[in-house]
């Protein structure tokens, strides 16, 4: 090995939400010199407005430390399960990470899911026992959790504080002596794994890479290996944490490479790129195009145009490779598109952008998972949309898609989780004491249950108490049925979705009264039915509202009457017109919550 790659390691930072993974890598960053506390604000690892409102990274960056005689490169990986492959993806960047603990709170379900992945990588795991400023820091307790869950040696954890600065030192030399140097060979062909991107309105798109074998320079012509397409590379650098233009990147080094590359969707996270005058023979292992797991449909509204949200869906996919869509046109709400996502909080942060920053007005559908038929000709159809599902006839069997899920609880909590996720049709596979007080249990659930609202449901039964996480296992048979909702005894197709035979009178019931709260009260008299085939199983009446509303101002205060109008106006902003009734967002979210 090179004396250059002894001197390089490679980590990243993995632990639960709120535990501290932020803080200590600003930390890091502003001991090593990176930047000084002023430039700090401007330079944090979360770049988006979003994301930083939000407290939640999603875009991994690598940033390049100097330590002693070191090169750290401390690689970012997203904390929300949606984002599950692009952890991995991060982790497969590097050859050691921090698991951080905090020492109030102890180890939550993420600390264990990111663990194993860590784990599965033969990472070396240095433990760091977080926020021991805090009183109620319970080292001791965190310890004997490190040893008896994680099957680690607690006396090999650091105690720090990332907001106090305590142990900063201590994690870097153990960085440095315990995490072994990259391997890889300088001289063989180039090989790269892509473990983010983003679009840059300069560099085009640009592709972070950790470097395995050979070295990349600007002037090469590259290939990424999963579509064969071949780029000019332009420019290649390392975050310092500003982006820094180097002459080339080698086996080790982590960094970005930017190639004119026009669509973000050609780098692919998990992904290699190569040399295309001399290739590598074999691509980095584990690669997986993205795969949505959740859809829904995305329909304008207001002043917003067909052609504006297709325009505005075209730039925005440019910056998010894992974003899907395609048209779609709906009886009941015109021409929109069905869209693919990873999770629920991509919906949401998707659907938040193309507002903000593309001024589009939008309805959403309640999100379904993908399920698949097989009909009676036995033939396989994936069904995007719960209005798409075949007439029962043509059905031999409905297939939905099966999560793990891992809840961590103080075991006081236990009954009413146990209660709840029966509700869901969990089916538990384990119950285990982490600690006196922890109870750490596992259990299969249908992912489209974890949809409708498991995790409100969950933090009220526990008092926020409970961790949960969880990862995607399969296809599973289900006794499903299409239900339907009807206004005034018309069919609202954006509003179908499928439900769990046992559970669909109480759903449909649930539904209709929440419905009826939403709807704002019309001129005259709306009917609510849910149908389940031609049967109505439930429904509900909506009285009219009297016509005397705006009556009672005239000859009155113009400014009352000018409020009164411009509150109606408010009240218009993301609704939709169904026949002659105004069906406002929440009518189309109501499923959510009638679980
Ligand atoms: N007392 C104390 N508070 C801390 C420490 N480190 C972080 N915090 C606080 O804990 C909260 C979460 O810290 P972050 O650094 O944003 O946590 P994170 O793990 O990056 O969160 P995500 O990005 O959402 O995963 C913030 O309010 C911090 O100020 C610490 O060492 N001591």
């Amino acid at each position: 090995m090179s004396e250059r790659m002894e001197k390089i390691r490679n980590f990243s930072i993995i632990a639960h939400v709120d535990h501290g993974k932020s803080t200590l890598a600003d930390r890091l960053i502003e001991f090593t010199g990176g930047v000084d506390k002023r430039e700090m604000k401007d330079q944090l690892l979360d770049t988006l407005d979003i994301e930083r409102e939000r407290g939640i990274t999603i875009k991994l960056q690598a940033v390049r430390l100097k330590y002693k005689d070191y090169t750290l490169h401390l690689i970012d990986t997203p904390g929300h399960v949606d984002f599950g492959y692009e952890v991995s993806r991060s982790l497969a960047a590097c050859e050691g990470a921090l698991l951080l603990i905090d020492a109030t709170q102890g180890i939550e379900a993420q600390t264990i899911a990111t663990f194993w992945q860590a784990l599965n990588l033969n990472l070396e795991i240095i433990p760091v026992i977080n926020k021991i400023d805090l009183p109620s820091a319970d080292v001791d307790r965190i310890k004997k959790q490190i040893e008896e869950v994680l099957g680690l040696d607690p006396e090999g954890a650091i105690l720090a504080s990332g907001k106090a600065g305590i142990g900063i030192e201590d994690i870097l030399e153990a960085i440095v002596k315990r995490i072994p140097p990259p391997k890889g060979d300088e001289n063989k062909p180039l090989k790269a794994l892509i473990f983010d991107s983003y679009y840059d309105p300069y560099r085009g798109a640009v592709a972070f890479i950790r470097v395995i074998d050979g070295q990349i320079k600007p002037g090469m012509r590259i290939r990424l290996m999963s579509t064969g397409k071949e780029f000019e590379v332009t420019e290649v650098g390392a975050q310092t944490p500003k982006m820094t233009k180097l002459d080339s990147l080698q086996a080790g080094d982590v960094g970005y490479v930017a190639a004119a590359i026009k669509d973000v969707r050609d780098i692919r996270v998990g992904d290699t790129i190569t040399d295309a005058k001399r290739p590598t023979d074999a691509p980095v292992e584990g690669f997986r195009p993205a795969k949505p797991m959740v859809y829904a449909g995305l329909y304008p509204t207001g002043s917003t145009t067909f052609e504006d949200m297709r325009d505005a869906l075209e730039r925005y996919s440019i910056n998010d490779a894992a974003l899907t869509y395609e048209v779609e046109s709906s009886p009941a709400l015109g021409m929109g598109f069905r869209c693919g996502f990873l999770g629920l909080l991509h919906l949401e942060i998707v659907q938040e952008r193309l507002e903000r920053e593309y001024n589009i007005e939008l309805i959403t559908t309640a999100p379904n998972v993908i399920y698949k038929v097989i009909t009676t000709k036995g033939e396989e159809i994936e069904v995007r949309n719960p209005s798409q599902l075949p007439p029962p006839t043509y059905i031999d069997k409905i297939l939905e898609p099966y999560i793990e899920a891992s809840i961590i609880t103080p075991s006081e909590y236990v009954g009413s989780i146990m209660q709840l996720v029966q509700e869901k049709r969990g089916i538990q596979k384990s119950f285990e004491y982490i600690d006196q007080k922890t109870v750490l249990l596992r259990y299969e659930i249908p992912l489209g249950e974890v949809l409708f609202d498991f995790h409100d449901k969950l933090k009220t039964a526990t008092k926020g108490y409970a961790s949960f996480d969880y990862e995607f296992i399969g296809y599973r048979e289900g006794d499903l049925v299409k239900m339907d909702i009807l206004i005034n005894d018309e069919p609202v197709d954006a509003l179908s979705f499928i439900v769990h035979r046992d559970k669909a009178y109480r759903v449909g019931r649930n539904l209709v009264d929440k419905m009826k709260e939403v709807i704002p009260r019309q001129l005259f008299e709306v009917k609510i039915q849910a149908a389940i085939g031609s049967k109505v199983i439930a429904s509900a009446r909506i009285a009219p509202l009297r016509r005397d509303v705006l009556a009672k101002c005239y000859g009155g205060d113009i400014t009352r009457k000018k409020k009164l109008l411009e509150k109606q106006k408010e009240g218009k902003k993301r609704m939709k017109q169904f026949g002659k009734v105004e069906l406002p967002q929440e009518a189309f979210l109501s499923i959510l919550k009638a679980d």
